[in-house]
């Protein structure tokens, strides 16, 4: 609440200084600033805009791009020559100068992001040569070295936009408040699904998949956003000098724009606006030492960063945080389950009663020569917890990989609510309604407990990304339940205390029950639990096992995968058991347990008569 408040005086002041800042000589009746300084100020604003986007795509959605200089030059290239060529008024420019930059980001991001993260720094690397070399060569079209001049001077509803003491500052006032549009749309996503969406998926691809998100066109939504902004600074740019050529928009230039945006404290607020200032101010501050100055400017750097690894706006918030004295362990953890009134309604979204939630028919999985899932056929009912059992490399964890559609199988069929769904990405099936944890958690470490399930919710917002970044009533009303449905599912699995606590600071055990409310979050018809007792005490298992029971009662189907046979035997309606890929076994727990064939997969052939049970763990 503090934060929140701080950061609204923050933008305040910033407004204020900004607003301010070209009467300051009027005001104290001296020459500053002079239109010079007016022109630094603009320079710093635009940059400031484009670092915006940059850290949109850093600090949130954990890409790289090296080629955002580029995109600026290819606003700035869009603006001038819409303005030159076609003579296009000012606005419309200045939309195309966003627009056109933006496409080409979700160009550039959509087949390579797909692949691997890493891919879109490469192409952008590639991009932005490609884009200097061709503004130099095709001189017929771009003017070459001697670039665009003499760009018509922008007017607006009839008014020339100038920016000097003699002639006005609404040039000014335009640019600043395009920086402080950009900003909210940076607050703006961050305090929305798809902000959460971003950083979950640099935080845990797999666990954002698993909930729903859709990766490829989060990360490419985060780029074209990313590139608009650049875009917007370039066409603004050009606009400010009434020319441009290739030489503003170079390598060089984008590592100072990812440089401004690490330094300020990329994923922050205010990291941009900080960053931005304070490296711009320290160029020009350095420009007298000449051949020192990379120097002097790569050694500031080295220290700031050597002094604050998250950046100045990271390391103040991390010092405040360690001030106040907030820690994990001092929090008190709620009794859990605890089925509080209105979790009924969260848990609606069943299978029919006895119907069958999931059917495998000779399904099958190879890597290379090896079989890890080998012709099984599977029926779970609505309703009922099934366990997956069988020894270490039978296949279990395969197994519901491929279900939640993290493998694709080699052969067979798998069906789910009555829909055969074979070769379906795990966003759509959680779509669909399969909810899973994973092995070693997955948790989004970096985000506070009760945005890690927000982002269980991500699939049951309707608002669109205008709607968001405006703020309009269906976002506000969709955002207000959704965040009381988190608060209840905290309140369900006794985590209440820790909603506003980074989840990689909790204890094991914590973490775990996270994992269960965020997957819960999802309103699963089908949870796939994969070994959810590791790791957790005798008394936290008897409550993992009373809220398992609780959600079967509340007609989900639960498919377990467990080592710990105690708990197997206490929460499960049928067992499944695999042994090399194959099913060995299936019935009820009492009948599996004293099954010939499981008990020898588990001892080896010979297995004494005396063995009569397979062992708890
Ligand atoms: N991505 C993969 N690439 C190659 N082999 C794999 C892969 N994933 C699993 N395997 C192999 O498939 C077999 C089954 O592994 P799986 O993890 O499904 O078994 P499990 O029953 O879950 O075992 P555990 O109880 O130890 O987790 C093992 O031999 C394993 O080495």
């Amino acid at each position: 609440m503090i934060a929140r408040t701080g950061g609204w005086i923050a933008a305040a002041l910033l407004a204020l200084a900004i607003g301010i800042f070209p009467y300051l000589g009027d005001l104290l009746d001296t020459r500053f600033p002079t239109s010079y300084e007016l022109r630094l100020v603009m320079r710093a604003m635009i940059l400031g805009i484009v670092v915006i986007g940059l850290n949109i795509l850093v600090g949130f959605a954990g890409l790289v791009s090296l080629g955002q200089a580029a995109l600026m030059g290819l606003g700035a290239h869009a603006a001038a020559l819409l303005a030159l060529r076609a003579d296009w008024p000012f606005a419309a420019c200045l939309a195309a100068s966003v627009l056109v930059p933006a496409l080409m980001g979700a160009v550039l991001a959509f087949p390579t992001v797909r692949v691997r993260a890493l891919y879109l720094t490469v192409i952008t690397i590639a991009f932005g040569f490609v884009f200097v070399n061709v503004l130099r060569e095709w001189v017929s079209f771009t003017g070459g070295a001697s670039g665009l001049a003499s760009i018509p001077r922008p007017t607006l509803f009839g008014e020339r936009l100038m920016a000097t003491r003699a002639a006005g500052f609404n040039y000014y006032y335009l640019i600043a408040v395009c920086l402080m549009l950009a900003l909210w749309v940076q607050w703006a996503l961050a305090r929305s699904r798809y902000g959460r969406a971003m950083r979950a998926t640099a935080e845990s691809e797999n666990a954002a998949r698993a909930l729903g998100i859709n990766v490829t066109a989060t990360r490419t939504l985060a780029f074209a956003i990313s590139a608009g902004l650049a875009g917007l600074g370039g066409g603004l740019f050009a606009n400010l000098a009434l020319f441009v050529n290739y030489e503003t928009f170079t390598f060089s230039a984008s590592i100072e724009l990812l440089l401004m945006t690490i330094l300020g404290g990329s994923g922050t607020l205010a990291g941009p606006v900080v960053g931005t200032a304070v490296l711009f101010a320290a160029s020009q501050a350095l420009q007298g030492l000449q051949e020192w100055q990379t120097f002097a400017y790569g050694a500031l750097l080295a220290l700031v960063l050597f002094l604050m690894p998250e950046g100045i706006v990271g390391g103040l918030a991390r010092l405040r945080a360690k001030l106040a004295g907030r820690g994990a362990q001092e929090r008190q953890t709620g009794a859990w389950p605890h089925f509080v009134p209105g979790f009924d309604a969260l848990t609606q979204d069943r299978d029919e009663p006895g119907q069958a939630t999931l059917i495998t028919r000779d399904l099958t999985l190879r890597f290379g020569g090896l079989t890890a899932v080998n012709m099984v056929d599977m029926e779970v009912r609505s309703g009922t917890v099934h366990a997956l059992i069988g020894p270490n490399g039978a296949g279990k964890s395969s197994l519901l990989n491929v279900v939640s559609g993290f493998y694709r199988a080699s052969a067979g069929t798998v069906t789910l609510f009555g829909q055969a769904v074979k070769d379906q990405p795990p966003h759509v099936l959680a779509r669909l309604g399969v909810a899973r944890s994973f092995q070693n958690t997955e948790l989004f470490g970096r985000m506070t407990v009760l945005e890690n399930v927000l982002v269980g919710c991500h699939i049951r917002y309707q608002a669109t990304l205008a709607e968001t970044l405006l703020r309009l009533p269906r976002f506000l009303r969709e955002e207000r339940e959704r965040l009381a449905e988190a608060r209840l599912l905290l309140e369900v699995v006794g985590l209440t205390d820790f909603a506003g606590e980074q989840a990689r600071n909790l204890p094991f055990g914590h973490q775990r029950r996270l994992e269960i409310a965020r997957a819960l979050a999802l309103r699963p018809k089908l949870l796939l639990l994969d070994e959810p007792a590791a790791g957790l005490t005798h008394g936290e298992i008897e409550d993992l096992v009373a809220l398992i029971r609780g959600l079967a009662a509340r007609g989900m189907t639960v498919i377990l995968v467990e080592h710990h046979v105690e708990m197997i035997m206490a929460v499960s309606d049928r067992v499944t058991v695999l042994d090399h890929g194959e099913v060995i076994a299936d019935g009820p727990p009492e009948q599996v347990q004293d099954d010939r064939a499981v008990i020898e997969a588990y001892f080896g052939h010979g297995a004494p008569a005396a063995q009569a049970t397979v062992p708890a763990q």
